[in-house]
């Protein structure tokens, strides 16, 4: 089985600021994976540049879904394309349409893979009805899936915030991704939430088979979660490996001066 996403001596420079610094990362088929690292260290920036919102000075970024060695570099893809290819993330500030209802915001997600697409939805002709109607379904089944089908109709702004984080997943699972990136999902939460939010993101690699990429300042929680952790710092990687590895890399408690990597902390 190949990687279904690598990642190779990946760079991306702001004008004389080096964001992220020759960093190679592969994720296997299942696997939940952590990206941590001091605040400013490049996470965000290499999920925009995986994502097809910045495109890196160098490297190259691959994905395989099914892992059968048939990859395909997604550098030069717009974010969209990157969406339709299997890839659908989360951002660290929630990014709902709050106006609308918890349904629609899924429905939203499921446009921006079907063939009609969000404009189609808006100007329904038709043949976009029946489709439209499918999308409901659909869209109601992941919200039950993600525990949030009692608020359905429900302004997605009125929702309590742990699930308005679980709506942004809600709506990132509507693209039928093979890899959700999730930044910072537990930000925000109390206790009760973030150990919701790590029973959810079992639950959607163990029964939907989605691999998770995810960047969490929460260390509890990436050490509950995590099989592999990168941790990256000024750009480049200054560890890898188990939790069991992190815990115990010098390096990694110097970078966090011993503070955050105290999971009680
Ligand atoms: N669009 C941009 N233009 C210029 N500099 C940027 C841009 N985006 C990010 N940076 C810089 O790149 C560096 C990495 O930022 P980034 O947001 O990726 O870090 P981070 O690890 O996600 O931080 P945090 O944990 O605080 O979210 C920072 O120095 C930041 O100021």
């Amino acid at each position: 089985m190949k990687p279904i996403l690598e990642v190779k001596n990946m760079t991306m420079d702001f004008g004389g600021l080096r964001a992220i610094d020759n960093l190679d990362l592969f994720i296997d088929k299942g696997e939940i994976v952590a990206l941590i690292g001091p605040n400013g260290a490049g996470k965000t920036t290499f999920f925009n540049c995986i994502t097809g919102i910045y495109t890196p000075t160098s490297g190259d970024v691959f994905i395989d879904p099914d892992g059968d060695g048939k990859k395909e570099r997604i550098n030069n893809l717009k974010p969209n394309l990157v969406t339709r290819r299997g890839l659908a993330r989360t951002f660290q500030n929630i990014r709902l349409f709050s106006s609308m209802t918890v349904l629609e915001n899924v429905m939203i997600g499921c446009h921006a893979v079907t063939k009609a697409g969000i404009l189609g939805a808006i100007f329904r002709g038709p043949s976009t009805k029946a489709e439209e109607n499918l999308i409901v379904e659909k869209s109601y089944n992941i919200l039950e899936k993600i525990g949030l089908a009692k608020y359905v109709n429900e302004l997605a702004v009125n929702l309590p915030y742990g699930a308005q984080r679980r709506l942004e997943i809600a709506r990132a699972m509507a693209t039928e991704p093979f890899l959700l990136l999730l930044d910072e999902p537990a930000a925000g939460m109390n206790p009760q939430e973030t150990l919701e939010l790590d029973a959810l993101i079992m639950k959607l690699r163990d029964n939907e088979g989605i691999s998770i990429l995810l960047i969490e300042h929460d260390m509890k929680l990436v050490m509950s979660l995590s099989e592999r952790i990168y941790v990256v710092d000024y750009g480049k990687k200054i560890g890898e490996g188990t939790p069991e590895d992190i815990r115990s890399n010098p390096v990694v408690i110097k970078a966090y001066l011993g503070e955050e990597i105290e999971e009680d902390a």
